[in-house]
């Protein structure tokens, strides 16, 4: 019967066959042709062969992009005023003659689907939300935004339903998109211009990671040609994070994203030591902005006296004076250390040909390149200019601070003594997170030992040049790239005869490539060296910044965006704020801003989207019981919540106490459900019952959460920020097992 449920339900299956099958015919256009560049073999010249990758490329990205967005592809149906109706969904799709059959949600087309409301309802009648698991429509929910309408019964009034079923599904070990059920307040953030930095302050659980991650996918739609031959970064807090939501933009179509944490961003570097809080603290101060310059300053040094040397029977002086002059003239280039080293060199070796000359008698002009090099390469000349002047790598230099102490002492006199002797540590000891932004630091004056390097990259962009000229003319006359891809990007691919590497490829090897948007999760963990680090990437300032400034765990990190942004935006900054919280059942979002503010933590405002009842399950303990009463709560959690389809556990503990705990934790399942499961539940990545530190959750959730004695937790450095975090993590549930008090706030 029309308007009936099945007979909706019915309809909309026949739209959705008929998109799945564009899809499928789509997709297989796309393996159709991969498959004709690839059985073209590896025959033909370099150039054939490097546009046949190119083109493979292409295609592999086009079969990637179309798999990716196979789930939900269609969630959205917008009945207009005029009469005509719009599907929305991951992607856009047209017929063979080039009639929309489906918008893509970030196109202008589609921005009334998430931001129509009864008040202001654009020219939308009716907005129905399509629920649709497996290629079957399970179910559509419409909201009618016209209230003169009369079809005011098809169905549920609102998109809150698909809203909620989405925000109690069982978790996994990957985060998912929110593409279906994006709330206005969010969308006006993924669709804000790109140019300045959006910071994005939110307490727990509103979507900024959401938001953070749909924006890009919106700007890389919105600024194709811009960002995809510049590039798009998002910067996590850490590798774990970036597993976490490493999903979320293939099932958007977008796959060539750099992610990197802070400590992985610098190349050939790897940072894999973790050091005390406090010294963490101490290196992330904008002091090391001017401690770094120091320390490469000293490396131009003035011989403490002249230095004699002879060649060829003359005898000539490396002047103090004239050392003193060179390196003035030198450093007037305003090249990087290591660069502007030749500049010096061959000044020194001018001054010393002159003495050679006036020595043999030869007007100055006269002295021959064979002189030259004999003076270049004359051992007490190197010694004496290298002394004076030293080549150095990033990495020597900052590990002979740590190593040192007389030259941190020298290069950071604005540091106490204490400080200074926290930072001590034994050569060859491995890279922390905390030193990379200072490594980049001084990576960033050092430059290159650069002649090799600058005739290579004449070489390669002349190379460049005739690629481009050359990618033009292919993507004219063959009519290929179909808005995909432009010419810049093409050539990006084609490298001849070497490995084929996107943007992403090239621009994850490339310390100094220029991103063309920076976006950056959990912010406020960053220290003021490592935003400079981030500004070098992104020289046009095009930031996404999301955090709260609550949730800081990093002694290096900021409880005021403006007290840390300033100095590095100046002005061209502006914060929005969200304020809904989607993950958190109220009771528990509630107890954890009563801990948070009770502590004096600068809280956002949260309102919470659904309330569970039960939510919050508070267990004193006898002393002495806390281990394994935490283990029997993640036990019983794990029956109840994690099924076939999902659904995750976390215990957190203190950091000494996560071995034990995760001990009891084994032990507890492989008495209850034996050892094999045990293992299964709770070993690998995907581990469905885990045992972490509040550090370790930070961006995560769980259906539930067994938290071990809260007091233990709020001792920690940043305790309170520690908690906050732990408490927001559940979707369901939060059991907080204690032997000892609870702090102030969390029993109301
Ligand atoms: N509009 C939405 N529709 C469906 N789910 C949403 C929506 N907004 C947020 N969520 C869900 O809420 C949860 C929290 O989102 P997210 O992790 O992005 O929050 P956050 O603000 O980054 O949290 P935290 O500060 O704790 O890191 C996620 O499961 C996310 O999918």
């Amino acid at each position: 019967m029309p308007g009936s449920r099945q007979h909706e339900l019915d309809h909309e299956q026949g739209v959705v066959d008929i998109l799945y099958a564009r899809l499928d015919a789509l997709r297989a256009a796309a393996h159709a042709r991969l498959r004709a560049v690839r059985r073209e073999g590896p025959s033909g010249s370099p150039q054939n062969r490097s546009e046949r990758d190119a083109f493979a490329t292409l295609y592999e990205d086009r079969v990637a992009q179309l798999d990716g967005v196979e789930e939900r592809l269609v969630f959205g149906r917008l009945d207009l005023q005029d009469g005509t109706t719009r599907y929305v969904g991951r992607i856009g799709l047209t017929d063979d003659e080039h009639v929309s059959l489906l918008t893509d949600w970030r196109a202008p087309a589609a921005q009334s689907f998430y931001r129509a409301t009864a008040a202001q309802p654009d020219d939308v009648r009716r907005r129905r939300h399509l629920v649709t698991r497996a290629r079957t429509v399970r179910s559509v929910e419409d909201e009618v935004l016209d209230l003169r309408s009369t079809d005011h019964e098809t169905a549920g009034l609102s998109g809150e339903g698909a809203l909620l079923a989405s925000l109690s599904a069982g978790r996994t070990a990957r985060m998912h998109d929110i593409v279906a059920t994006i709330q206005r307040e969010q969308d006006e953030i993924i669709r804000s211009p790109l140019a300045g930095a959006l910071v994005v302050q939110g307490g727990p659980g509103t979507g900024k990671t959401a938001v953070a991650l749909h924006r890009t996918a919106y700007l890389l739609y919105a600024h194709r040609r811009q960002l995809e031959r510049s590039g798009v970064l998002v910067v996590g807090p850490s590798r774990s994070f970036l597993r976490y939501i490493d999903q979320v933009l293939p099932s958007l179509g977008e796959t060539g994203v750099v992610s990197s944490t802070i400590g992985d961003l610098l190349p050939g570097v790897t940072a894999t030591a973790v050091e005390d809080p406090a010294v963490t603290g101490v290196k992330g101060r904008a002091v090391w902005k001017d401690v770094v310059a120091r320390a490469v300053r000293a490396r131009q040094r003035v011989p403490a006296q002249d230095v004699t040397v002879r060649l060829d029977g003359h005898v000539l002086t490396i002047r103090r004076s004239d050392v003193r002059d060179a390196q003035g003239r030198a450093r007037r280039a305003h090249r990087p250390h290591n660069e502007a080293r030749g500049v010096f060199v061959k000044e020194m070796l001018r001054r010393l040909a002159d003495q050679y000359a006036a020595a043999a008698g030869l007007e100055p002009g006269e002295v021959g390149h064979d002189v030259l090099e004999d003076l270049r390469a004359h051992r007490d000349v190197r010694v004496t200019l290298n002394l004076a002047w030293l080549p150095i790598t990033p990495q020597r230099l900052v590990e002979d601070l740590w190593t040192k102490p007389h030259r941190l002492a020298e290069a950071a006199p604005e540091l106490t003594a204490a400080d200074r002797a926290l930072l001590a540590r034994p050569a060859g000891a491995p890279w922390t997170d905390a030193d990379v932004p200072l490594l980049d630091e001084a990576a960033e004056l050092l430059g290159e030992d650069d002649q090799l390097r600058r005739a290579e990259e004449r070489a390669a962009a002349e190379q460049r040049a005739a690629d481009l000229e050359y990618a033009r003319q292919v993507l004219t006359s063959s009519g290929a790239g179909g808005g995909m891809v432009d010419a810049e990007t093409l050539v990006g691919r084609f490298t001849d005869g070497g490995p084929r590497l996107t943007t992403a490829e090239r621009a994850a090897t490339d310390r100094r490539w220029a991103y063309g948007h920076v976006v950056v999760d959990e912010a406020q963990e960053l220290s003021a060296m490592a935003w400079r680090m981030l500004l070098r990437r992104c020289p046009t300032r095009s930031f996404t910044i999301v955090g709260d400034v609550a949730q800081t765990s990093s002694p290096a990190g900021t409880r005021s965006w403006a007290r840390t942004l300033r100095p590095v935006f100046r002005d061209a900054w502006h914060v929005a704020e969200l304020t809904v919280n989607y993950r958190t059942p109220a009771e528990v979002a509630r107890a954890g801003l009563r801990v948070a503010r009770a502590a004096g933590l600068p809280t956002s405002t949260l309102e919470s989207a659904r309330e569970v009842g039960g939510s919050l399950v508070l267990r004193h303990v006898a002393a002495g019981t806390v281990v394994t009463a935490a283990a029997s709560a993640a036990d019983e959690l794990a029956l109840e919540l994690v099924g076939d389809e999902g659904g995750r556990v976390a215990v957190v503990t203190t950091r000494e106490r996560v071995g034990a705990v995760h001990e009891a934790v084994v032990a507890s399942l492989a008495r209850t459900r034996g050892p094999g499961v045990a293992d299964a539940l709770t070993g690998g990545p995907e581990a469905r019952v885990v045992v972490l530190d509040p550090v370790a959750v930070k961006g995560l959730e769980f259906d539930a959460v067994v938290l071990v004695e809260p007091d233990e937790i709020l001792a920690g450095t940043s305790g309170a920020s520690d908690l906050y975090v732990a408490m927001t993590r559940p979707t369901q549930r939060l059991v907080v097992v204690h032997e000892r008090a609870l702090p102030p706030g969390l029993s109301d």
